[in-house]
């Protein structure tokens, strides 16, 4: 089986590179491996290598700004010749996020994946859902109530799937099918403290971006109102369309714009908020999208600093974040984990993107355990929200199988 091969367009060469451990101005996919780091988005392309020991921190939410400029000031410090650090942040404060600073190496843009990508070389043994779909769809359906009684207005809820495979997973397998089936989006592969000790590997392709700085200006692009697509053209444009106008899904993003517009609005000093949503698509999914801009009132304002000031958004959580994170804690049977964290990186000097890690996995050896949630608003029929979080599963599922 061939790895896939990334390479470097010749225009792009001097661009931003460190010193990596292989040949040339390729580099494969094949030694990716359990602590490394893989994160691609439509700015920029990473791969970090675990070892020989990295700059690390792992902390809990009030350390998590700190611990990044810490690592900074490390680096700026020794002059290593990398400027970036890696993390991720958990769902909920009850686990700690993780930053580190690994060897890395920036790839070119044009970076494409080469060669015909591995399939997964081990076979499924054992699949748990929790919950099963009449849990779920109960699930819903308490949501519902809770939104009838006025004590919340909108409740992601998520549900997971524990697969177990007969051989460990195969990163390099994985990875490659990913980033060929998501040329859009952030595709990545970033080691995460596991519940139980020790690292788990967090995997996945999201759509949405949570926030990206580049000097004095941010971008902030939330996702909210989903509908499957289809194999008919035709079918796939209605279907967008439909989506567009639905009162429902309207209401669903209106939530989390405007809950996004409040939070940004201390920080910037200018603030561009597009009045309706579009339609963006996924190899999946429709979903409405709002792209947010603005200019930070305090250059110092890091990437991370607007993505903590964010999350967790009503994309992901809901609305109020009190009452939504309440009805979580409450209805999902077992702990997000990393599942609809933050998934990023920043430079020394702040600028950075951090995704919300979606469509993903939390992977040891080989247990994967695969996260999916819908938005619950007034007017949510339960069966569709089930069939919407089993599109968002495949994802993961068609890279693995
Ligand atoms: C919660 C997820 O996705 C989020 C929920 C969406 C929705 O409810 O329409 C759409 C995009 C994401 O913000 C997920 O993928 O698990």
């Amino acid at each position: 089986m061939e790895a896939p091969v990334y390479t470097q367009s010749p225009t792009e060469q001097q661009e931003g590179w460190s010193p990596a451990p292989e040949r040339g101005d390729a580099f494969s996919l094949a030694g990716l491996k359990h602590g490394d780091v893989l994160f691609r988005s439509p700015e920029a392309a990473f791969r970090g290598w675990a070892d020989p020991a990295d700059d690390l921190v792992e902390c809990r939410d009030i350390d998590y700004v700190r611990a990044v400029s810490s690592l900074a000031e490390n680096l700026k410090s020794r002059q290593r010749n990398t400027d970036v650090i890696f993390g991720a942040v958990p769902f909920s404060r009850r686990l700690p996020g993780r930053f580190f600073a690994p060897r890395q190496r920036r790839v070119p843009l044009s970076t494409q994946v080469e060669g015909r990508v591995a399939a997964q070389p081990g076979r499924e043994c054992r699949r748990d859902a929790l919950p099963d779909r009449q849990g779920y769809v109960r699930a819903v359906q308490s949501t519902l109530e809770a939104i009838g009684h006025g004590e919340v207005d909108k409740v992601v809820l998520a549900r997971a799937l524990d697969i177990l495979l007969d051989e460990p997973v195969s990163y390099p397998a994985l990875l490659g099918r990913l980033l060929s089936g998501h040329r859009q989006g952030y595709t990545f592969a970033m080691p995460v403290p596991a519940e139980s000790g020790g690292l788990e590997m967090l995997v996945g392709a999201s759509p949405e971006l949570l926030a990206r700085r580049k000097g004095d200006r941010i971008t902030v692009n939330p996702l909210a109102g989903s509908a499957a697509r289809q194999t008919d053209p035709v079918k796939d444009s209605a279907v967008s369309q439909a989506l567009a106008a639905s009162e429902k899904d309207r209401h669903e993003h209106a939530i989390v714009v405007d809950d996004i517009r409040q939070r940004l609005a201390p920080l910037c000093r200018e603030l561009k908020v597009p009045q309706a949503p579009s339609v963006i698509g996924t190899d999946t999914l429709w979903h409405l999208s709002t792209e947010i801009t603005g200019v930070l009132a305090d250059p110092a304002t890091t990437a991370l600093d607007v993505a903590l000031a964010l999350h967790p958004t009503p994309a992901i959580c809901g609305q109020p974040a009190t009452a939504a994170g309440r009805c979580i804690d409450l209805l999902e049977p077992f702990e997000r984990g990393f599942y609809a964290g933050l998934v990023g990186w920043q430079d020394v000097r702040g600028d950075g993107e951090w995704a919300i890690a979606l469509r993903c996995a939390q992977i040891h050896d080989s247990r994967l355990r695969l996260y999916a949630g819908a938005g619950i608003v007034e007017g949510s029929d339960p069966e569709r929200e089930y069939e919407e979080t089993a599109t968002k599963l495949g994802t993961l599922l068609h890279a693995v199988f």
